[in-house]
């Protein structure tokens, strides 16, 4: 099935068209990329497929489910891990998954044992008793797509998760993220060229609201004619080049 099917999706605020007429078929499973320079509109289009933003015109569907008309449907099967960290800083690791699950309306037991399911996979046991403050960004982070995936969604939506991070918690980061591959289909925003390069199946490049390019990386240079990914996306979001 298609985790996601868009037609002409647009988004304009006055006269300004910030996402302008998106085609884009995601498959279940997949983990989708999406790139672009600042302003191109990535997290624009993560919000209207995430239902936190109604779209202008156009259409979606996000796993079957027509968006403006199963909005809740829509919603128990999906979710985000926004852009700023979503953990509350004075709860612990533990506290912070508990709330999410007592959220999603689990029972204690049930949250008792999502959490420990979601701190063992994360790799957060140790630090369970810790207050998310104390935590390093890279940590918190990793807690934050925690309590992301805690509803079990069949799609999981990240606004740039490695933001901020050093070199090393950035790839540790990676490595969490790439365990979910296969199992959650997963859409990534990011500036980091070779984040999407080492995980994502396809990647797109939006430049002004507009996809410029989409497939694989290697598929994305060979179009380009560029040397290396760094340069292809240079030229695709080069005013007047092969954009
Ligand atoms: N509420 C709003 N009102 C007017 N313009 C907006 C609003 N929200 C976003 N925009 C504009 O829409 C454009 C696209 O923004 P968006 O945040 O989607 O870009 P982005 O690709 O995610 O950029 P970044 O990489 O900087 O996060 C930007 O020019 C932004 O200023």
């Amino acid at each position: 099935m298609k985790a996601i099917d868009i037609k002409g999706l647009t988004k304009t605020y006055g006269q300004r068209t910030v996402v302008n007429q998106l085609n884009l078929t995601i498959e279940e499973g997949e983990f989708f990329a999406l790139l672009g320079s600042n302003g191109a509109g990535k997290t624009t289009t993560i919000k209207m497929l995430s239902c936190l933003l109604a779209p202008s015109s156009g259409q979606a569907t996000i796993l079957g489910y027509d968006l403006g008309q199963a909005e809740e449907k829509i919603k128990s099967q999906i979710n985000l891990s926004p852009q700023e960290t979503a953990v509350a800083p004075k709860l612990s690791v533990k506290e912070n998954l508990l709330l999410i699950a007592r959220l999603y309306g689990y029972s204690k037991k049930e949250a008792e044992e999502k959490a420990a399911e979601m701190m063992t996979t994360f790799d957060l046991t140790e630090r369970q008793n810790d207050r998310a403050k104390a935590l390093s960004g890279g940590i918190q982070r990793k807690l934050s797509i925690a309590m992301a995936l805690i509803s079990q969604p069949k799609i999981l939506f990240l606004d740039e998760p490695t933001l901020g991070l050093d070199v090393r918690a950035r790839h540790e980061l990676w490595k969490t993220i790439e365990a979910l591959k296969g199992k959650t289909t997963l859409i990534l925003t990011t500036h980091y060229l070779e984040e999407a390069e080492a995980l994502a199946d396809r990647i797109c490049i939006m430049n002004k609201g507009k996809i410029q390019i989409l497939g694989s990386a290697q598929e994305i240079i060979k179009a380009s004619g560029q040397k290396n990914f760094e340069e292809a996306f240079l030229a695709y979001t080069e005013e007047g080049e092969l954009a």
